[in-house]
This record gives C-alpha cells, sequence and structure tokens, in this order.
C-alpha cells in the first residue's frame, strides 16, 4: 500500500511484542541529517515506548546510505547479542543515475547482510523523488518511517526469539 494511502506510524500497539528482552542497533546515515535526525528519533522513541532498555539500544552513524549495509555486517560480526539491526537513511533523486546505483545498493546489501547472520536487518531508508516527499514520511503527514521500521525490529525480533 502506498504511504500516502497509509500512516507509517499507524499501528495496533496489541500486535506490537514488547521489547524489554531484546537489544537493537541503529545504524544511521547523516546523509540528509534533517531527515534522517527525525527518521532516528522515531524509531528511538518507538523502541522505548514499547519496553526497550536505553542501555539496550546502541546508535552507530555512518557518512552517507551506501554505508548502511557494511556497517550492518561490521555490526552483527562484532557484537553477536544484538537481535536486530534498524538501518536508516534518506536518498533523494538527484540530477544522476547515482541515486538507482545507490538505492540498489543498499537494498540489496542490508537484505544480504541479514540473510547471512540469520538476523533481522531493517530497511529503514527512504527512496524519495524531492526532499517534500522526504519530510512527508519523517515525522510528517505520512508518518515516520522510523517508527515503522522500528516496529517493524520489535516484531522480528520477536519472531525470531520465539520460533522453534
Ligand atoms: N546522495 C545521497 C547519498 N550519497 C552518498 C552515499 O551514500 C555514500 O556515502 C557515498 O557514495 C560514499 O560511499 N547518500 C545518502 O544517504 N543520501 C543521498 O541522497
Ligand atoms: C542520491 C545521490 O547521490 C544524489 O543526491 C546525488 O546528486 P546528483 O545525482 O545530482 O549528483
Amino acid at each position: 500500500m502506498a504511504s500516502h494511502l497509509k500512516n507509517l506510524s499507524d499501528f495496533s500497539h496489541t500486535t506490537i511484542p514488547n521489547g524489554e528482552n531484546y537489544k537493537f542497533a541503529i545504524a544511521v546515515a547523516e546523509w540528509n541529517a534533517n531527515i534522517t535526525g527525525a527518521l532516528y528519533q522515531g524509531a528511538y522513541d518507538t523502541l522505548i515506548q514499547h519496553g526497550v532498555k536505553e542501555e539496550n539500544i546502541s546508535s552507530f552513524p555512518v557518512p552517507g546510505s551506501f554505508e548502511l549495509p557494511g556497517a550492518a555486517e561490521i555490526i552483527l560480526h562484532k557484537k553477536t547479542n544484538v537481535d536486530a539491526v534498524i538501518c536508516l537513511g534518506c536518498v533523494i533523486q538527484g540530477d544522476t543515475k547515482h541515486f538507482d546505483f545507490i538505492c540498489e545498493a543498499v537494498a540489496n546489501g542490508i537484505t544480504n547482510v541479514g540473510i547471512k547472520y540469520s538476523k533481522p536487518v531493517i530497511f529503514g531508508v527512504l527512496t524519495t523523488n524531492d526532499e517534500q516527499q522526504a519530510l512527508d514520511r519523517a515525522g510528517g503527514k505520512h508518518g515516520n518511517k522510523g517508527d515503522e521500521a522500528a516496529i517493524t525490529a520489535l516484531k522480528m525480533a520477536d519472531f525470531s526469539a520465539t520460533i522453534s
């Protein structure tokens, strides 16, 4: 469903697991920091709201979204007790094809790291045509993609922990 047809921050809170027993890492890109900062705050606040302890959230800034898959790899290689990694970024179309290459590399890279480590690695990356679309999805009229990424991380961490 397109974001304009749903609010990224609208969830039935009865179906969201309590996160008190889970540890999360958040990798956040510094490119478009006004957007990614809002995504980060949304994700952090949502994790806390659902019982995650402050000491169980570790945060890792990286230069750009292209660095997110590598950061997730390093985090999961070195911090084996992390239950899920949330990757946050904002890629905005420019004048060249650079956007296409970054978006594909980031999406594929994040997918591959999650599979490699059998750990949830959440794609919380906005890929927009312009800044307004990003603002609308980082706490604007369409909600906050960071909230959505945190909810997904909670659900997948619980899924991973409870599957026999
Ligand atoms: N244009 C955007 C970038 N570009 C930078 C890359 O992500 C990367 O840091 C660079 O190519 C060096 O490896 N990054 C974003 O996150 N958002 C953009 O709009
Ligand atoms: C997504 C990008 O890397 C892009 O914002 C860079 O802009 P440009 O394509 O005009 O170089």
